[in-house]
């Protein structure tokens, strides 16, 4: 799996979610460097899996470039990015200073307390809810204005039961491109983390991780969460995720 390199909005420190982005001239690069990464340490994958946002699939094209390899992509809403709310667009650093810093960390990371909804009037309404990428689902009447990690996961699973379980245990290396809480999501159902213990993940932008499942699709030993990267340049991409909500 892989967090999609970092987009013109993580750039600006904006909660993105729903909102397209494409990515930046960094995140070009670190999507580069994961493609090598994983070129290096000789993964060939059979299927691969991304939302319908330019930022995760811009990613997978990279790697998959890299890789030289031309194989199925499935794309889906499912894994998109958490939808933020009201929230999107706003900067995360200038949101910290007007509602306090625990506040800002308890919408981004807890597991069930979701951002305020987006209304009609919100800038990004019309642009997100009419886009035709949609046409495919959410349907209208379900459609989110906001989501918590708990509704993140809520549409995320019935993707990964569905369309990815049978392809893992038929045998196939699968890769996934998504975003940051479509893969907490991801993660904290494989690894049945606490919602205390989810809160404290933040995945880094561009740096693959790795699972190796058993016959029941639980991680073998060692088989978690292993990121391709020095261990150093992982910790400090992670604490610097973690710091975007600091009111600085
Ligand atoms: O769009 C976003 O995620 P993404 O860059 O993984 O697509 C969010 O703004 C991530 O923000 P967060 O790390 O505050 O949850």
């Amino acid at each position: 799996m892989v967090r999609h390199g970092e987009s013109e909005w993580n750039q600006t420190n904006l909660f993105w979610g729903w909102v397209d982005a494409h990515l930046s001239d960094k995140g070009k690069q670190e999507a580069a460097n994961a493609g090598k990464y994983l070129k290096k340490s000789g993964y060939q994958f059979d299927q691969a899996y991304t939302s319908v946002l330019s930022r995760a699939q811009e990613t997978l094209c990279i790697i998959l470039k890299i890789l030289g390899q031309r194989i199925p992509v499935e794309t889906t809403w499912r894994l998109n990015e958490r939808h933020y709310g009201a929230l999107t667009g706003l900067n995360k650093t200038e949101t910290a200073k007007k509602f306090g810093e625990e506040q800002v960390k308890l919408w981004r990371r807890s597991f069930d307390k979701p951002p305020p909804p987006m209304d009609e009037k919100h800038p990004y309404y019309q642009q997100i809810v009419c886009d035709p990428r949609y046409k495919n689902g959410p349907p209208q009447d379900k459609f989110p204005m906001f989501e918590s990690l708990k509704l993140t996961i809520e549409r995320t699973l019935p993707f990964w039961n569905e369309r990815i379980v049978p392809k893992v245990k038929a045998g196939k290396q699968v890769i996934i491109a998504a975003h940051g809480n479509s893969l907490r999501g991801i993660v904290k159902h494989l690894d049945q983390m606490s919602e205390e213990k989810i809160m404290g993940l933040n995945l880094p932008t561009g740096i693959p991780f790795v699972y190796t499942l058993d016959d029941n699709m639980k991680p073998c030993p060692d088989g978690s969460l292993q990121f391709l990267g020095d261990p150093e340049t992982v910790k400090k991409a992670m604490e610097a995720v973690a710091s975007q909500g600091k009111a600085k």
